[in-house]
């Protein structure tokens, strides 16, 4: 199955949420950025790497939340969460069509990518 990770990106109260482009799998869904992980490489460098890539950022890992498994009905991920740290708001988004900084009360009202819901879900549910 495939593996990807996502990061849960706090700064100043606020996270890191980001719109996919349209023309690639999950077209316009909004998701907690990431990608997918790479022969060999462990999930941490995984996500430092993918942030790195697409956003220019350097993050530091707090913790991980709860893997889910979602089946979409072309293709089916397991989708790790991590959440992350920056000592920066600053990003350049390199892969997505939009990047928003969204504070907790905000996240449930985005049109997020099926597998990300239950991660937002319990990410709010923590922050209470
Ligand atoms: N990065 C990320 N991908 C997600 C999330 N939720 C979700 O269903 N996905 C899906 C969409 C993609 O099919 C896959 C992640 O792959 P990716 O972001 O590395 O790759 P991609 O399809 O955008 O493009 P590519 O790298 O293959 O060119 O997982 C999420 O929160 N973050």
């Amino acid at each position: 199955m495939l593996k990807v990770c996502c990061a849960i990106i706090e700064y100043n109260s606020k996270v890191l949420v980001a719109q996919r482009p349209q023309g690639k799998l999950v077209p316009l869904k909004w998701e907690f950025p990431g990608g997918k992980v790479e022969p060999g490489e462990s999930t941490i460098a995984c996500i430092v790497r993918e942030i790195k890539e697409e956003l220019q950022m350097d993050v530091e890992v707090v913790k991980e939340l709860t893997p889910v498994v979602h089946y979409y009905e072309d293709f089916s991920l397991e989708l790790i969460p991590f959440v992350c740290r920056v000592s920066s708001e600053h990003y350049h988004a390199y892969e997505h069509s939009k990047v928003e900084w969204a504070t907790v009360e905000q996240l449930p009202f985005y049109d997020w990518a099926e597998a990300d819901i239950p991660i937002m879900k319990e990410y709010i549910l923590q922050k209470l």
